[in-house]
């Protein structure tokens, strides 16, 4: 696997590993596994209450806590510059690490209106050391813009929803512009029934790969980030098995027609939706 250059300078490794809903020791037990089978991005956020659980999984993995992505994220009840601060410590502090890799905003909140007072906590926390690089997710271009014009600091990365039901391809050469790299959550769906979709499967039969593969690897060769959860050993295997084979373009563009105009799994669309 390669790693991505940030604009800041850092690497990022080309697929992640996300955390939601993996909590306790059942949690530890899939993370440590994560880790010992390769992943290198580990994906957490102070709201799914489990950095506790992602922090004893790094403890007890055979992993050098340098070769270890870890990332967190800003609850939208944190965005006041000093409430970010302390959510900042508090991250750092339940995952037992002394500094954060790479820490993002949550959701931008726009009503709520208080996202560039947040970015300028994180911008000051990266100062301080506390974090490696700085980010967003849910972002669109205009909160970006936003960003730029107030404090002249990109985001290095912004997660966002992606997957072949909803591949927001339009989005992704804005970011390719700047230089901002996209990791996908929900990468696979979320288990929804785009990995059963009778068009992959079929492109997943010529390559002799499953379903999931074929998406995971269609998000690489876009060159996004996918960060796949999976609490199995044999799945999270599998989800990184993917690059002894390459999709020719025209399999890219049988993938890219499934995209649908409401083809988010919620109606999360960062516009409207707030997260607290
Ligand atoms: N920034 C944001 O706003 C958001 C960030 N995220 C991040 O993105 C990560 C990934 O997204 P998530 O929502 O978890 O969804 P994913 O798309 O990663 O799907 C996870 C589901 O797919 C199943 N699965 C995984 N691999 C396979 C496979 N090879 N075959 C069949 N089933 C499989 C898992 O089951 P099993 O565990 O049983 O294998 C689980 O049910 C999250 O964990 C979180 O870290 C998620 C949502 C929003
Ligand atoms: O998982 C996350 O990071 C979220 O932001 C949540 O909104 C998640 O997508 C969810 O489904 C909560 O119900």
């Amino acid at each position: 696997m390669e790693n991505y250059n940030l604009i800041d300078g850092q690497v990022l490794p080309q697929v992640g590993f996300g955390t939601y809903k993996l909590n306790g020791t059942t949690g530890v037990h899939a993370i440590v596994n994560a880790l010992n089978n390769g992943y290198r991005i580990l994906d957490t956020a102070y709201n799914y209450e489990n950095e506790g659980t992602v922090g004893k999984a790094i403890q007890e993995s055979h992993v050098d806590r340098d070769q270890i992505i870890v990332t967190s994220k800003l609850p939208g009840r944190y965005h006041s510059y000093d409430q970010a601060i302390n959510a900042i410590q508090e991250s750092i502090y339940r995952l037992g690490v002394e500094y954060l890799d790479l820490y993002l905003i949550h959701w931008p909140n726009p009503k709520q209106g208080k996202y560039v007072e947040a970015w300028k906590a994180l911008i000051d926390a990266q100062k301080l050391g506390l974090i490696k690089s700085i980010g967003v997710c849910n972002f669109l271009e205009e909160h970006i813009e936003t960003l730029e014009k107030e404090t002249g600091v990109l985001p290095t990365v912004n997660q966002i929803e992606l997957h072949p039901y909803f591949n927001q391809k339009d989005v992704l050469e804005y970011h390719k512009e700047k230089g901002i790299i996209i990791e996908a959550w929900s990468p696979l769906g979320r288990a929804s029934e785009v990995i059963n979709d009778a068009k992959i499967g079929q492109i997943a039969e010529k390559y002799n790969k499953t379903i999931p593969q074929i998406i995971l690897k269609w998000h690489v060769q876009n060159g996004v980030v996918p960060i796949p959860k999976s609490t199995s050993i044999a799945r999270q295997i599998q989800n990184i098995d993917i690059f002894d084979f390459y999709l020719e373009s025209e399999d890219l563009a049988i993938i890219d027609a499934l995209t649908q105009d409401n083809g988010r799994l919620k109606d999360q669309d960062p516009a409207t939706y707030e997260e607290f």
